[in-house]
C-alpha cells in the first residue's frame, strides 16, 4: 500500500514538474522586433527571414549577391504584413570585422542607430571531402565560411550591445546556427564539424559571458536541410559520407526554420528540430547550459546512452567496408601508386 503510495506520488510529483517547465518558458516573439538575418537568400536563412516577415518583424537580410537579395526582397515583400513593416536587404561579406561592423551600421541605420533586437546567424557553407584532399587554403577557407562568418558579426553586435543602456540591451538575443554535425562527426566533414563546433564554443561562452548585458543566446542544431546548399555539397560529398546519411530523413527549410524559431520563442540554448537532434542534445550535454531537464528529456538521454553506441558501432563498420572502395579511389586520383 505505502508503495502505491509513493509511486502514484513520485508520478505526480513529475507530472506536475512537467506541466511547470511547459508553461514557465520565457516566450519571445518577432513582431515588430528588429531581426538581422545573414545567409537570408537561401535555404533555411531565406525560410526564417520570410517567417519573421510573417510574423511583423523587421528584417534585415545580409547577404553577399545583390541578384540574389533582389529576388529575396521581393519575397518578402510578397508576404509583409503591414505597411509599416521595414524589410531590407544589405550586401556584404561579414567574416571579416570590418564588412560585420559596417553591415550592422547599414542595418541600425533605419532604427536611429539602435542594435537589432536579435541577429540570426544562418550563413554558413559546407564543402565535404577526404581530409588528404584538402590543403592549408581549403582548411582555412572553411573557417571564413563558417565559424568567422558567425564570431565577426556577434564581436560587432556584442560591443554594440554593450554600449547601449541596460534597459536597451536587455533581451537582445544572438541566434547561432550550427549543425547536428557538431554534436558528433563522420568521414568527409573534417574542414566542416570543427567550424561549426567551434561556433558551439562561443556560444556556450558568449551564454556565459552576454548574461552581463541581459543577451541571450542560442544555437541551432539542424540535421540535413533540403536547400541549395545540398544540391551544391551534395556534387563533391564522398560516397561514403552520401551512405552514412542515408539513416538522416532531412526536411525542408520551411520546417527547420519554424523549430528554429519555436525553440528560440521558449528559450531554448540548444535548439534542435528533430528526433536525431534531441537524442544527440541530451546526450552529449555535459556541462552546458541545459534547455530543460524534464522527464521527456530524460527519456531522449536514454534512448541516447543505449541507441547511440550500436549506430556509432555500425558506421565503422560501413566505414571498413569501403576500404577497397577508397583504395581505388585513392589510385584513380593519383594519390596512391
Ligand atoms: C539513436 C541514434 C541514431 C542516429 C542516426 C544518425 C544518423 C545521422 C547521420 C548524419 C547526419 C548529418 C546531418 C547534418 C547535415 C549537415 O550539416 C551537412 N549536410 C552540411 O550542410
Amino acid at each position: 500500500m505505502n508503495v502505491v503510495l509513493i509511486v502514484v506520488a513520485v508520478v505526480f510529483g513529475v507530472l506536475l514538474y512537467e506541466i511547470f517547465v511547459m508553461f514557465n518558458k520565457k516566450k519571445w516573439a518577432p513582431k515588430g522586433k528588429h531581426c538581422y538575418v545573414t545567409g537570408g537568400t537561401a535555404g533555411l536563412g531565406l525560410a526564417l527571414a520570410l517567417k519573421l516577415t510573417k510574423e511583423g518583424a523587421n528584417v534585415s537580410v545580409i547577404a553577399r549577391n545583390q541578384e540574389r537579395l533582389d529576388k529575396a526582397l521581393k519575397e518578402m515583400e510578397a508576404v509583409r504584413q503591414s505597411p509599416d513593416q521595414i524589410l531590407k536587404t544589405y550586401s556584404y561579406a561579414v567574416h571579416t570585422t570590418a564588412e560585420a561592423e559596417a553591415s550592422l551600421d547599414a542595418a541600425c541605420q533605419p532604427y536611429g542607430g539602435r542594435s537589432p533586437d536579435a541577429l540570426f546567424l544562418c550563413a554558413g557553407t559546407a564543402r565535404p571531402g577526404f581530409f588528404v584532399e584538402q590543403d592549408e587554403a581549403t582548411l582555412k577557407q572553411s573557417f571564413d565560411e563558417i565559424y568567422w562568418l558567425a564570431a565577426m558579426p556577434a564581436l560587432a553586435a556584442a560591443k554594440r550591445f554593450s554600449s547601449e543602456s541596460e534597459a536597451e540591451a536587455k533581451g537582445k538575443k544572438i541566434v547561432f546556427v550550427s549543425s547536428a554535425l557538431a554534436y558528433f562527426s563522420i568521414v568527409g566533414y573534417t574542414t566542416y564539424s570543427p567550424a561549426k563546433f567551434a561556433i558551439r564554443g562561443l556560444a556556450e561562452a558568449l551564454h556565459s559571458e552576454l548574461m552581463l548585458y541581459g543577451v541571450d543566446i542560442h544555437i541551432f542544431f539542424p540535421g540535413t536541410i533540403f536547400s541549395p546548399g545540398l544540391i551544391t555539397e551534395n556534387k563533391t560529398k564522398p560516397k561514403i559520407t552520401l551512405k552514412i546519411e542515408e539513416r538522416d530523413e532531412g526536411m525542408s527549410p520551411e520546417r527547420w526554420a519554424d523549430e528554429l524559431l519555436k525553440g528560440v520563442r521558449d528559450g531554448d540554448f540548444h535548439v534542435v528540430g528533430d528526433f536525431i537532434g534531441r537524442v544527440f542534445r541530451s546526450a552529449t550535454r555535459g556541462a552546458s547550459p541545459s534547455t530543460r531537464s524534464g522527464l521527456v528529456d530524460f527519456v531522449y538521454l536514454m534512448i541516447g546512452v543505449f541507441g547511440v553506441p550500436p549506430w556509432r558501432k555500425g558506421v565503422d563498420k560501413v566505414v571498413r567496408e569501403h576500404i577497397p572502395e577508397h583504395q581505388e579511389y585513392l589510385k584513380e586520383r593519383g594519390l596512391k601508386k
